[in-house]
């Protein structure tokens, strides 16, 4: 995938309160960036536009060479994977198996590889004694968890993801990070929204820093 291109954007959620003020930055494909600033500084939203999930007002984002203003959300799902701040807005189905086929179903792919693709990323993120159980029944960890798979499940060439670490204990966090080190190694890139300074300075290799819907500081980190 080529990179993610925002050339100043403005957005506003209410008229005239913009919350990104013509915004402009250049998102390696193959890096990890870290968006990081006060609550309320606009690291979500921009991480949606960057995603294309929400459309700017004015200038454009440019995802893979395509203008997010002509994609679908299917379009910029094939190539982006996001992971929402709260993992519940990720559950579709009625099992953690099921919600991690109901794409490849959707699409009428293999079912058989469908299958070991879901089986491997059960495993990956323990979550094989839970493949039966319904996904309210997970604790959020557990869900956090399975957010991340059905997004991995449709191997995405990039991923956006919104404070990842949120409510993941010490254990937990260590193997978030080991498995984004693997899917790292693999060439997918990533954009991490997150308030954890620690995991943030482990990964990444830019670290913006935003403030009122601008970008303050652009800094290389020493990874
Ligand atoms: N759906 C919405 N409707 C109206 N205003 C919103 C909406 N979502 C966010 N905002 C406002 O936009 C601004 C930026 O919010 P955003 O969530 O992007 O910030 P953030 O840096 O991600 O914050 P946090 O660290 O708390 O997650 C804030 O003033 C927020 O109140």
């Amino acid at each position: 995938m080529n990179d993610i291109r925002a050339d100043r954007i403005l957005y506003s959620y209410t008229h005239n309160k913009p919350v990104i003020k013509h915004v402009s930055i250049n998102i390696r494909s193959k890096g990890i960036t870290a968006l990081v600033g006060d609550n309320g500084s606009g690291k979500t939203t921009l991480g949606k536009l960057l995603a294309g999930i929400l459309k700017p007002d004015s200038g454009q984002v440019w995802i893979d060479g395509l203008a997010s203003q002509n994609m679908t959300l299917s379009d910029v799902g094939q190539r982006i994977g996001y992971l929402f701040q709260n993992p519940r807005k990720h559950i579709v189905a009625t099992s953690v198996r099921e919600q991690l086929l109901v794409a490849h179903e959707l699409l009428e792919k293999d079912p058989k590889e469908g299958e070991a693709n879901a089986q491997a990323l059960l495993h990956l993120f323990q979550l094989e004694h839970k493949a039966q159980a319904s996904p309210y029944t997970l604790s959020h960890g557990e869900l956090k968890r399975l957010a991340l798979a059905s997004i991995l499940f449709s191997k995405p060439d990039f991923l956006i993801l919104d404070e990842p670490t949120a409510g993941l204990d010490h254990t937990r966090m260590i193997q978030l990070s080991n498995y984004l080190m693997k899917v790292h190694q693999k060439g997918i890139g990533m954009v991490l929204i997150s308030h954890n300074w620690a995991f943030v300075k482990k990964h990444a290799d830019r670290i913006v820093t935003l403030e009122e819907g601008k970008i303050v500081h652009d800094t290389q980190s020493e990874n």
